[in-house]
């Protein structure tokens, strides 16, 4: 239910944003959220800061055009939506996918706005990509995708304007790409233009690591809470790409097991714990599909085009994509026993999904909180391009797991305060909008 001030709010997003399914969902589930503090603060609404939120402050979409390596001319749409800069410099991943639209760029720029006020570090939300399938591109494609990308990108983005980073189909080849590209162009050495850079030109220990990492020790807490551990219990995290690979490897050092992992073929079983340097092998070095794990781990099992919900687990932690839980698989989850789950992946799991977690009693962690590692290290990666430093990995990772403890501390008392105490949904947008509206109402009417 929406509070009757922001119904109306809600009406405008979805007539004036037509089509835009997923920002219109992301834009619900917030609003659904901050009732409670419009009633404690009547100044958001005087200066309509909720319809100023839904508004991004700038969008470009651009031509993307490329040849393959038999010559063929492909023109892609790129898009970068620049939501709001209160806090800082616009900041967020790119993302290549066939599936990318303006719909699916605003919510996750969206998202990005509360997700890193919650880090507590200086940034603002954007969001970016294009609708560029990179499966079975050799790697010259990816370069001259890449290069072209950047020829438009780069005269909306900069240290101090606007800072990517990866997300779904972006990793550290395509951004070292990508930073080759505005290098050359602009003939400027701006570290801090993008982040998640390789060691050798200005990137952060950790970065790569920091989105599971941070996933799982958000978990952690999550569970502490409650009293419990990761010690002993059974893990199911879908997909196999950067972040359920890091998030894997750091359930295992926690004490679980992690018994099943996916890509969008399926899903593989291994009730030894999943092999996680045999998955990097096959992922980030062979960019292979998931169905050959079982060949190279003796009574490990491929199940194609099944849910892979159906792993009974004590955690679940959806790293793949967006509505990638849905309510059945959330009844097959809590019919299976599980307690928490923690969103790795951006709104992987409906709304109805969210609110059977929600009614069962499961500790349900949303992405904005659970994955704000990644772009909590990439504000680290800033902090070390502008005082031209290099971070060890010890140093890096107790920070981020400072920041995460901090991200929970900050959901859960915000939640309390609310007197809607273990809801971390509210905890999370509350923390998260309140801290940019305040920001907002100092700058003026911007
Ligand atoms: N990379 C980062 O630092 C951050 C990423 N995220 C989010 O995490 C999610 C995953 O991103 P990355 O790991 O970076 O991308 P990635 O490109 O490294 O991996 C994505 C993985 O998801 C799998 N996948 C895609 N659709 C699927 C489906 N329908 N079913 C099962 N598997 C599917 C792919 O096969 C791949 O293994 C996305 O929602 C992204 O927005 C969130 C915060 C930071
Ligand atoms: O590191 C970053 O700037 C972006 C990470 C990201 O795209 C996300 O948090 O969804």
């Amino acid at each position: 239910m929406l509070h009757e001030r922001l119904e109306p709010v809600y009406e405008n997003v979805v007539r004036r944003n037509r089509g835009e399914d997923e920002f219109h969902q992301a834009v619900r589930e917030v609003l659904e959220s901050i009732g409670p503090a419009v009633d404690k603060h009547p100044e958001y609404a005087e200066q309509k800061i909720i319809e100023r939120i839904c508004e991004p402050e700038r969008q470009i979409v651009f031509r993307v055009p490329w040849e393959d390596d038999r010559g063929e001319v492909h023109i892609n749409r790129g898009f970068r939506v620049e939501f709001n800069s209160a806090l800082g410099p616009y900041k967020g991943g790119l993302r290549f996918h066939p599936s990318v639209y303006q719909g699916i760029v605003k919510f996750l720029g969206f998202e990005q706005i509360f997700k890193n006020a919650l880090t507590g570090l200086p940034i603002g939300g954007g969001k970016g990509g294009a609708d560029f399938d990179p499966k079975g591109r050799s790697d010259r494609e990816i370069m001259r995708f890449c290069q072209s990308f950047m020829t438009e990108l780069h005269r909306h983005v900069g240290e101090y304007t606007d800072v990517p980073a990866g997300d779904i189909g972006v990793g550290g080849r395509e951004i070292g790409y990508l930073f080759g590209q505005y290098k050359r162009i602009t003939n400027r050495y701006e570290s801090g233009v993008l982040t998640g850079k390789h060691l050798s030109f200005g990137g952060a220990r950790v970065r790569t690591e920091a989105t599971g990492y941070g996933c799982a020790f958000f978990v952690q807490e999550m569970l502490a809470a409650r009293g419990q551990s990761f010690d002993g219990k059974q893990v199911v995290v879908s997909g196999s790409g950067n972040v359920a690979i890091y998030t894997m490897e750091k359930v295992h050092q926690l004490g679980g097991t992690v018994v099943a992992c996916s890509d969008s073929s399926g899903y593989v079983f291994d009730e030894q714990g999943i092999d996680v340097e045999l998955i990097k092998q096959i992922k980030e070095v062979e960019r292979a599909r998931i169905g050959v794990y079982p060949g190279r781990r003796p009574g490990a099992k491929f199940i194609a085009a099944r849910s892979i919900w159906e792993v009974p687990c004590d955690v679940a932690l959806p790293s793949a994509t967006q509505n990638e839980l849905t309510g059945a698989d959330a009844a097959a989850l809590i019919a299976n026993g599980c307690i928490a789950v923690g969103e790795g992946a951006n709104m992987p799991t409906t709304p109805d999904a969210v609110r059977s977690f929600q009614e069962a009693g499961v500790a349900f962690g949303p992405g904005k909180a659970a994955n704000a590692g990644g772009v909590a290290t990439s504000a680290l990666e800033m902090q070390q391009n502008a005082s031209r430093d290099s971070w060890s990995f010890e140093f890096t990772e107790q920070r981020l797991e400072e920041i995460m403890k901090d991200v929970h501390a900050r959901c859960y008392a915000t939640a309390a305060e609310y007197g809607l105490p273990g809801n971390y949904v509210a905890g999370a947008n509350i923390a998260g909008f309140t801290n940019v509206a305040d920001a907002m109402l100092r700058l003026g009417l911007v």
